[in-house]
């Protein structure tokens, strides 16, 4: 909101008469049209809250606010991936744009605006090889753990297939881009595959699933 009322003003003398005139015409972030439980895609359609592009929506929100967390805690061990932590979640945003953009109610310029294509798998994929490299291989099953970084990023990687599971019938519906279903194959690896990083470079245990026998 701050933002956008500086972007509207600009140009304007901060504290002027005129800026407080057009700051008030700032539209307020609470618009209630949401409050009869329906809501708009960018395409402007009015659905409601939940249909399974909201769900995706959210889901996607979810873990973009998930990673959000984890690059907290791995800012503060100044891990050198966090750049890509910050990349994800841009790329997550256009996901939204994609989703949030029905292809059935879509005009040309949107879908040129909210196009999602393949390079982002396959730069995860890369990211993913070179982490692999240096781990050791996996002989048991591992349990979320490793220290605080590398356990923000298994319950990252969890939201991540939700967000799957919940894209996936928007793009099988043929209403999202089959990149952004994709995408978030690759993420939930590149996740796992992180947090088992984070946890070596934190010289942290990671904890192995046990079996007690009977
Ligand atoms: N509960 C929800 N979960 C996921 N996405 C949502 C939800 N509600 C709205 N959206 C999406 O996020 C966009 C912005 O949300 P916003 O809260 O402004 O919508 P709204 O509830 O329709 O409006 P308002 O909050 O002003 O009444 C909406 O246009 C819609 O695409």
């Amino acid at each position: 909101q701050q933002l956008w009322a500086r972007e509207y003003c600009r140009g304007i003398e901060e504290g002027s008469s005129e800026y407080k005139q057009k700051k008030t015409k700032v539209p307020k972030i609470y618009t209630k049209t949401g409050d009869k439980g329906f809501s708009s895609t960018f395409t402007g359609e009015r659905r409601p809250k939940d249909d399974q592009i909201f769900e995706a929506l959210g889901t996607t929100d979810e873990l973009s606010s998930a990673i959000g967390l984890a690059r907290e805690f791995c800012i503060d061990h100044e891990h050198p991936f966090v750049d890509q932590l910050d990349k994800i979640q841009c790329m997550l945003q256009d996901i939204g744009s994609n989703v949030a953009t029905p292809i059935s109610s879509a005009r040309e310029s949107h879908l040129k605006r909210t196009s999602f294509d393949e390079n982002p798998v396959l730069e995860l994929e890369q990211w993913i090889d070179e982490y692999c490299d240096q781990l050791p291989p996996l002989t048991s099953f591992i349990l979320p753990s490793g220290g605080k970084s590398s356990a923000s990023l298994h319950l990252a990687r969890a939201v991540c297939r939700r967000a799957e599971r919940c894209v996936l019938p928007v793009v099988q519906a043929g209403e999202a881009d089959p990149n952004v279903a994709r995408y978030l194959n690759r993420l939930s690896d590149y996740l796992f595959t992180l947090a088992r990083y984070a946890a070596k470079l934190e010289g942290n245990q990671e904890t192995i699933y046990t079996k007690d026998d009977p």
